[in-house]
């Protein structure tokens, strides 16, 4: 740096998935406790445990779709106004079956908000774009999962929560969903992502869920 200049200071991304104290499960049958982490810009957790360790059930709680027996989840430092911090995909597709896989990803889009790829490009990034027309019932089990990541890229939202995304995928979308991780992750977006699979991803930690007695 020359006399004179001066430094910008680095601008952080104060943007945060802040876990404290959580504790998740069903009425008295706690699955998981004490559990403090945080997911920051450019990084995302993997979730492991055995079948029944209650790795759905803590993305369930990470999504606000069930609260938590205790403590707190927050993303932090975002701005409602840029719309919902996360995307959730569960173990379903949510797919209808007589409606078109176009269709089905414009209806997602239109209901998410349009922010990030046009559906049509999205649905050949994830190999589907010769079958826009057909009806999505007719998808097989690993090209209905492909649509659901095609849900991803037509809205943007920094945190991914994905429970199993890679089941049923071939070998060539396993590495189709490790690229869009990557670059998720490397456009500064988080994730959690709960998988029996092996996810060779730069900045992934790891938090393993015990099994049940
Ligand atoms: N609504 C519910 N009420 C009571 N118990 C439930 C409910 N939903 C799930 N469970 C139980 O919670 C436990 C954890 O389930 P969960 O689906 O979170 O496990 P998981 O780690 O994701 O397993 P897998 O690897 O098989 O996907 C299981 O024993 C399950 O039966």
């Amino acid at each position: 740096m020359t006399r004179g200049q001066v430094q910008e200071p680095q601008r952080q991304d104060p943007r945060r998935l802040k876990v404290r104290g959580l504790a998740c499960g069903y009425g008295e049958t706690v699955l998981a406790s004490d559990l403090d982490f945080e997911v920051a810009p450019g990084t995302g957790l993997l979730l492991r445990g055995p079948n029944g360790a209650g790795k759905s059930t803590l993305l369930l709680t990470l999504a606000g779709l069930l609260h938590p027996l205790a403590g707190s989840v927050s993303v932090e430092g975002h701005d409602p106004d840029d719309g919902p911090a996360l995307h959730y995909c569960g173990h379903r597709n949510a797919v209808r079956a007589r409606l078109g896989v176009l269709d089905t990803l414009r209806f997602w889009t239109d209901i998410n908000g349009a922010t990030g790829m046009e559906p049509a490009a999205a649905l050949k990034r994830v190999g589907l774009g010769h079958i826009a027309g057909l009806d999505a019932g007719y998808l097989s089990a690993g090209q209905q999962r492909r649509l659901v990541l095609a849900r991803l890229l037509t809205t943007n939202r920094p945190l991914w929560l994905l429970d199993e995304p890679s089941a049923a995928l071939d070998a060539e979308g396993q590495g189709l969903l490790a690229t869009l991780l990557t670059e998720h992750l490397g456009n500064g977006g988080m994730a959690v992502i709960a998988t029996h699979d092996d996810l060779a991803i730069a900045g992934l930690s790891t938090l393993a869920l015990g099994a049940r007695p």
